[in-house]
């Protein structure tokens, strides 16, 4: 392979994976060679080598084949070492095909894996129920939530279990889109009899991100037949969407009943805590393979605070931030993590809205949201509206004027007046300091 074909599939990998992933994971790959269907790459670290070959290994593979070369595998070297990459596996296979002709799945999604706090424990009981095998308890069981909360690991996770337990059943597990494409295809080379034969025939049926299939009328038609038919077999359904089945839109009625009359849980934004203990068992696992990366006290708790936003972006940084400590040999500290994912923690800085403000503020002192923008200006109400005001200036984007029309109409010199007593007190009063920032975080949650 010629150093032209490499550049064309970093052309093409940086349009597939944004500008972020590229110059993280594949700008510091250095193409050698191709020998006997193995494409060979210098790596600075070995964490960058494992990380790029799991994740994106199959689709540097795919962009080669497809540009017309013959490669089977791909290998990473660090050049200091005198031996290739022990670790380093060739295009490994974090999710191996399964036997049958479901999805592959993700052999790290386990249940020991799953870390358990309270917006996800209802969820994760019902898994671990589920995938305890035995007669059928509730079917289908439906998992929901947001995005990269979960829904997906669990699912797995319960598959992995089945197997472990009763390596005779038939579980199939796929995402609503591949059942789609499936009916599509079985419908286009007449051979809709074996596509029914196929899905009736399994022990557990497991579909995920069924809203997919919202406003797809034929597939829907299918899906139901199948649906009844396992249903009317004892058979096990696992679901997952991001929202619940009443809220899918364009989903007929009569599945959206079917999918309402098992057990329907969903899994809650995280919470602080959980996505601490989510840092803390990402980062035993990379001290177990990267002994030499330290990281010192109150980066996660740091990493927890700020990224509320979802699991997947939590994961992402923290890999990143091991990748770049692995490059530059130093230990991750709150400054290197500061430098390191400055655009993720700019972008996953919560947008607050003053109306969000008015309302914790008011919760907070126990007044209601009516008298804190109303014209009453005793001491109870006109504190925590000049507190509510100096947040609205910290935390949005709203000029003193919009703010005080936010607040009964006010004019704009209110409002500054009330932010620059507020000020003023911060440094006085402790209790308004401290509120101050319980407020702050409660609005980043
Ligand atoms: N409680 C948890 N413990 C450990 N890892 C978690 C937990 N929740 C989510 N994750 C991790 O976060 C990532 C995203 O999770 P997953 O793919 O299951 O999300 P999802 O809910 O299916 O998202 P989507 O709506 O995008 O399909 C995965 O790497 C998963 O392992």
């Amino acid at each position: 392979m010629t150093n032209e074909i490499w550049a064309t599939v970093l052309a093409a990998l940086k349009s597939a994976l944004g500008k972020n992933s590229f110059s993280s994971w594949i700008e510091p790959l250095e193409f050698k060679e191709l020998v006997d269907g193995v494409a060979v790459f210098d790596v600075p670290t070995n964490f960058i080598g494992n990380y790029v070959s799991q994740n994106f290994g199959d689709q540097i593979l795919y962009h080669m084949n497809n540009l017309g070369q013959e490669v089977q595998r791909l290998q990473f070297r660090v050049p200091s070492q005198t031996r290739p990459t022990a670790k380093a596996k060739a295009t490994s296979k974090a999710a191996e095909p399964e036997a049958g002709s479901g999805a592959p799945l993700d052999s790290r999604f386990t249940f020991d894996t799953f870390v358990v706090g309270k917006p996800n424990e209802l969820a994760h009981a019902a898994a671990r129920r589920v995938a305890e095998g035995g007669p059928v308890t509730f079917n289908p069981l439906f998992l929901y939530g947001g995005v990269g909360l979960g829904k997906t690991h669990l699912m797995h996770a319960i598959a992995h279990e089945l197997k472990l337990r009763s390596p005779e059943l038939n579980v199939l597990y796929l995402s609503a889109e591949q059942f789609m494409y499936r009916f599509i295809t079985a419908l286009r080379e007449r051979k809709m009899m074996d596509f029914k034969q196929l899905f009736r025939s399994v022990d557990v049926l497991m579909v995920d991100d069924v809203q997919f299939i919202g406003g797809k009328d034929s597939t829907q038609e299918e899906f139901f037949h199948t649906f009844n038919a396992l249903v009317d077999g004892q058979k096990q359904i696992i679901i997952s969407a991001d929202r619940a089945p009443g809220e899918i839109k364009d989903l007929e009625e009569r599945i959206k009943s079917r999918l309402q009359c098992g057990l329907v849980v969903d899994l809650h934004p995280t919470d602080y805590e959980l996505r601490l203990g989510i840092l803390q068992s990402k980062v035993e696992v990379y001290s177990a393979q990267y002994p030499e990366l330290q990281i010192a006290d109150g980066v996660l708790e740091f990493l927890a605070h700020r990224i509320s936003t979802n699991v997947r972006v939590l994961e992402g940084a923290l890999t990143r931030l091991f990748a770049f400590a692995s490059l530059v040999g130093r230990e991750i500290t709150l400054d290197l993590t500061q430098d390191c994912l400055s655009d993720v923690l700019k972008a996953s800085d919560r947008k607050v809205t003053v109306e969000e403000i008015q309302r914790k503020v008011s919760e907070h002192y126990n007044i209601r949201l009516s008298d804190m923008i109303g014209p009453k200006r005793v001491r109870n109400y006109a504190r925590p509206r000049q507190i509510a005001m100096y947040l609205a200036k910290q935390m949005t984007s709203r000029s003193l004027p919009e703010i005080g029309r936010r607040f009964g109409g006010r004019d704009h010199t209110t409002v500054m007046h009330g932010v620059k007593r507020i000020e003023e007190l911060k440094a006085l009063d402790s209790q308004i300091a401290d509120d101050l920032e319980l407020l702050r975080r409660a609005l980043q949650e």
